[in-house]
């Protein structure tokens, strides 16, 4: 089963004047990993998608999706697929690939009808793609890894980047997970913007009990919204995208725009937030 839900690009003057309840319908992504489903937000942002796919027992296909009007999904995309579930397996274009929790597969435009099947929770993202780049598994020793931040400012923190230019080429795609050091709580922390390209955080790893108050909004209008464990964050170009855990959290990052280049980021110092 597959269900697509549109969000509309948002006004930064717009969003000053949201409540709670409007915050979280136009910019948090609940629900998103249901058995036996595929659910998608296709946004306004760069056109990216997001969502995820459970199998729970019986294989999932992701083919058409009405919002693109394209015989395919992937007919002028390209995809990347995150397991943050059990080991599970992808096909598509005649080739299966084995995924393991944290692997990442890419699959470059023209890829076709992808399959998922067994214990997998698959996040997906996916962006407009203008040419086709080689269907690739990304496994974490084979990320980019920056490490960030120190304990004295609670930030310690690993950058893993796998669709990323040092690792393998995208049309627009960036994608990464960045993982919390045991005791540290902020990521993203300075924060920063980058108006040539939207992004997406999603939370995974946590305890069910826990929460990240994630920051968002203009630099000196920020809103927070209170995320619990597999839902998803949108971050428009012209807000921040930050946050503190209760507990431990890793989140994967994903980014659609006009360069594909990682540290082209305006960064906003603590003190000039509002
Ligand atoms: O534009 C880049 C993204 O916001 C994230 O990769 C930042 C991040 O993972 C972090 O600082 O912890
Ligand atoms: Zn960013």
């Amino acid at each position: 089963m597959l269900s697509v839900e549109t969000r509309h690009a948002i006004h930064p003057e717009h969003a000053r004047t949201m409540g709670t309840e409007e915050l979280r319908r136009h910019f948090l992504g609940e629900g998103l990993f249901a058995p036996g489903e595929i659910r998608l937000i296709y946004t306004h942002y760069d056109r990216f998608t997001l969502g995820g796919a459970v199998p729970d027992g019986a294989p999932l296909t992701l083919d058409k999706v009405e919002e693109t009007r394209t015989a395919t999904f992937l007919e002028r995309r390209e995809l990347g697929v995150v397991n943050i579930g059990g080991p599970g397996k992808v096909s598509a274009s005649g080739e299966s690939w084995e995924m393991g929790r944290g692997d990442v597969l890419y699959l470059g435009m023209g890829a076709g009808p992808v399959t998922f099947e067994g214990e997998g929770r698959f996040y997906l993202t996916s962006a407009p793609a203008h040419r086709t780049f080689p269907n690739r598994l990304i496994k974490l020793e084979d990320a980019n890894r920056v490490e960030l931040g120190a304990a004295e400012t609670s930030n310690k923190r690993i950058i893993n980047q796998f669709i990323h230019p040092t690792v393998m080429e995208s049309c627009q795609l960036v994608l990464g997970y960045t993982q919390l050091v045991e005791g540290s709580v902020w990521n993203t922390m300075p924060a920063h913007t980058h108006d040539r390209r939207m992004e997406a955080y999603l939370y995974w790893g946590m305890a069910p009990e826990s929460r990240v108050m994630h920051l968002m909004g203009e630099p000196q209008e920020t809103r927070h919204l209170v995320i619990a464990n597999e839902e998803a964050a949108l971050s428009p170009p012209w807000s921040i995208h930050s946050g503190a855990g209760i507990g431990g959290y890793t989140f994967i990052w994903a980014m659609a725009g006009d360069n594909v280049d990682y540290t082209d980021m305006d960064f906003v110092q603590p003190a000039e937030l509002k």
